[in-house]
This record gives C-alpha cells, structure tokens and sequence, in this order.
C-alpha cells in the first residue's frame, strides 16, 4: 500500500509524513552491502545507483582521523575549504532534489565552500566553516552525547536552526569501512515523518564525515524511563510513545516499494520532544528490506543491533525482514511496561532477561507484579498493561512468521489507548487525585 492511501497517516498534519515518493538516494550494492544483493528487481534508476555508488566509493577511501579543536580552528582560520571530488556527480544534485522536494525546512549539506544562500538550484548550504562555528570548534561545552557513531554536539546554524551535530569517530571508518555512515545518510536522506528525527544533511571534507539531524531537546526515552529527567512517566505517556514508535517504524516498513528495516530500536535511539513526542533516532544500522513483490522474503546479512533487542531468529539465521524489528518492539514495549532494561546483569538469575521474565509473569496470571514501580496501580492502568504485555507477547514470537505486523501493532495500541482513555476517566471520576500526568499538555 502506497503512504498516500495508508489511513495510519490519515489526518495528521503534513509533516506526519505523507509524501510522494522522491528519487531515491541508495547505493549500488556493492562491497558495503553485499547483502542487498538478494534484493531483486529493484525499480530504482540504474543511473542513479550507479552514480550514488560512485559517490560513495569515494567518500570512505581515505583513513579517517578527526582534527581535534586547535587544527580545527587553524581550519577555521584559513578558509581552505576544498570542494569534494566526489558529490560534485550526480549524487549532489540527487540529495538536493529531495531535500528541496521532501520538506520546505530542509537543508541541503555540501562538502564544498560554497557560501551560504544557495546553489543554482536554490538550495541553501552549509559548509564546513558554519559547523565548525556552530560547535565552537567541536567544543566540550557543545558536547550532547557519544554513541557507537561517534560524538554529538549541539549547535545553531547561522538562520537559527537548532541541530544535532553527529561527528563519525575514526574507529567506525577503520571498521566498518564506512558502511554505516553511509547507511544513516542513505537511510535519513529518504525519510520523513513526524516521529523519525530528521534529516537536514550532511557533509564530508577532508578527515571529518559530518550528519545533521534535527535536535530533539528532552532526552532519551531510557533517561526517562531512568528517571534522570526528574519526572516519572505514567502509564499513559508510555502508551503515547508506543504509538509514536509504532507509527514510525510502520512508516519504515511501508515506505513505497523499498520498505526500511531499522535494526536497531531501543530505548536509548527514542528521543523524546517537550511534549513527549517520540522521534526514533539512529539509523546507522538501517538496511533495506526486501522487495517482497519480486519474491525474496528477507535480506541476509551480518548480525547488528543492541543486545537484548535483538531477533533469535535473525540471530540463527542471518535473515533479516521487518519482523525483527517487530521482535525489538516487543522488547521495548516489555520496558515501557516494566521500567526494566532488557538486560539487567545485577537481579537475580530468573530475572536478568527482563522479557522471559516478564512473559513468564504474564502467564502465571501476574502481570501486576512487574508494572514499573512507579506507575500508579489503577484499574485503567492494569488493563493497558495486560493489552500492552500481549501483544508484547505476539511481538516476541519465536518465530518470525507468527509476529504481527508493525501496522497490526499501531493499530492495537490505539484501541489500548481508547480503552485506556474510556477507563481512565472512569477512574478519575471515583478517585479525583488520580489524573497527574507528567506529561498533559502532550500533543494529540
Ligand atoms: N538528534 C538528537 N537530538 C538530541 N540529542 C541527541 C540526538 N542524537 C543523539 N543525541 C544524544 O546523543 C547521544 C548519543 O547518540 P547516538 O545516536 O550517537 O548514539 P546512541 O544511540 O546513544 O548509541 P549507539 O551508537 O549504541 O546506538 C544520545 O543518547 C542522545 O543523548
């Protein structure tokens, strides 16, 4: 089903993320993607493939080292902005097509010295310079956080946009050959919808691979779940952020005729806006799914992902589809419920893997007994919580095949909601107090 038609995006505002479907920016499978190769019949222009792998191959040929602060203000200082050799191709302008085309807001990133204002195709650039200004020079004090990729940095660009700065540490080139760096681009630069951070660019120029990203200013779904925010999330908020999650990942898996296969949700890649809006972060491991139409059913590839997230199935076979990420959802959607990381190495042994000892629960009959300690025991809270853990329970499905949909997973999650919301304010009715809601100017 194209997005267009898909009712799940139906009545949202525009940046939800209907959108036609824009020339797309993938890589010829080659050395990085070997696996893509059992993706056939591809209706992607040839051109185009051909092009954006030329981009590609020279993007990652050379051994990375990010200049730390001092060469980089000597950079600042000399204005020795060299353009790529690379994106000067096909692919330059295929990026800002999109961009141009996909959102108003967007910026198209260049590795050139181009000044701010434009290209010829009015796309607005940004160079190497505003970076470096935006981010003091890679200061600390701009630091927001470190990941597998490398070193987030805040920083305002010159027309006030707030980003997050992403800066590829050497280590992901000298292992991955850049694979995954050119995964997040290739991935983000084709996104957009409401709950998936987005995409303003990226850049390359000497030693540094830069991505831009949208900055999302209330931290991680796990901080919060952590309690390091402050504030306790009840019950309701979680069920909202399920549903954000579940929409984006359905997002992914439809997307026109190439679904995405995000690989690796987890609480930490789910940042959360002011009003506790759910983006999904991190696609550094996103690959494409395969084209069921032509009638490969999974793509094989190397095992990525986060421990405790991960699919046993893909584990022992390689073979990647949606449903892994279906089998993580069920993961986070145990955490939501619980509080609990999927692995918590310090409990006790029954109750270090915090699925098999949620389900087991569940089963017995006891779903009460793992509800976060910190959400209020309430009838409209215990009923979400029994809805939430079975389906977490169809999620986690041994096999693949038995999984639900990501759509089917949305689409339950809102009559969990309904109910929840019907129940509720039954409850607060017979007991006033109850209502508090950390987060209750959240947008609908
Ligand atoms: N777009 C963003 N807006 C605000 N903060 C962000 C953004 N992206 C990342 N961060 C912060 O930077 C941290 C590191 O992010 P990053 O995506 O590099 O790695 P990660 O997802 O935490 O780890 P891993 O590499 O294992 O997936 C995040 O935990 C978050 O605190």
């Amino acid at each position: 089903m194209k997005k267009s038609q898909n009712p799940l995006y139906e009545g949202r505002s525009p940046s939800t993320g209907v959108r036609s479907t824009p020339d797309r920016f993938f890589y010829s499978p080659g050395s990085h993607y070997s696996e893509a190769s059992t993706v056939r019949n591809r209706k992607t222009s040839k051109n185009s493939l051909a092009m954006a792998a030329k981009a590609v191959a020279g993007l990652f040929v050379a051994c990375f080292t990010p200049p730390e602060t001092n060469s980089s203000k000597d950079f600042v200082n000399s204005n020795e902005f060299k353009p790529s050799p690379v994106i000067s191709d096909g692919s330059r302008s295929r990026v800002s097509t999109e961009r141009r085309r996909s959102s108003s807001q967007g910026l198209y990133v260049s590795s050139n010295n181009s000044t701010r204002g434009g290209d010829q195709s009015g796309n607005v650039q940004i160079t190497m310079e505003e970076i470096y200004r935006a981010t003091t020079n890679f200061s600390p004090s701009f630091k927001i956080g470190q990941g597998g990729f490398g070193t987030v940095y805040k920083g305002r660009l010159k027309d006030g946009t707030i980003v997050a700065i992403k800066r590829a540490k050497k280590s992901v080139y000298d292992k991955h050959s850049g694979a995954e760096f050119q995964s997040e681009i290739r991935t983000l630069a084709q996104v957009e919808h409401l709950n998936l951070v987005k995409f303003h660019g990226y850049l390359e120029f000497e030693d540094e691979r830069i991505v831009i990203v949208e900055y999302v200013p209330n931290g991680t779904l796990r901080e919060h779940l952590d309690c390091l925010q402050g504030n306790i999330l009840d019950l309701a908020g979680r069920l909202d952020i399920a549903i954000d999650v579940a929409h984006a990942i359905t997002y992914l898996h439809m997307y026109t005729d190439h679904p995405i296969i995000h690989r690796d949700i987890k609480s930490s890649n789910i940042l959360l806006t002011e009003n506790f809006r759910a983006k999904v972060a991190d696609f550094g491991f996103a690959r494409l799914a395969a084209d069921t139409e032509s009638g490969a059913t999974h793509v094989s590839t190397q095992v990525k992902g986060t421990a405790g997230y991960l699919d046993p199935e893909y584990l022992k076979t390689y073979q990647l589809t949606e449903k892994s990420d279906v089998y993580s959802f069920g993961v986070l959607l145990v955490e939501l419920v619980t509080g609990r990381r999927p692995i918590e190495p310090k409990r006790e042994l029954k109750e270090r893997i915090t699925v098999k000892w949620a389900m087991k629960k569940f089963s017995d009959g006891d779903a009460i007994s793992i509800l976060d300690p910190r959400v209020e025991n309430t009838a409209a809270n215990n009923l979400a919580l029994e809805k939430i853990l079975e389906l977490a329970l169809q999620c986690l499905a041994p096999r693949r095949q038995n999984r639900p949909s990501m759509r089917r997973c949305a689409e339950i999650l809102w009559s969990v909601r309904k109910d929840y919301r019907e129940l509720a304010a039954s409850d607060v009715l017979l007991q006033p107090s109850y209502s508090k809601r950390s987060n209750s100017t959240r947008e609908q």
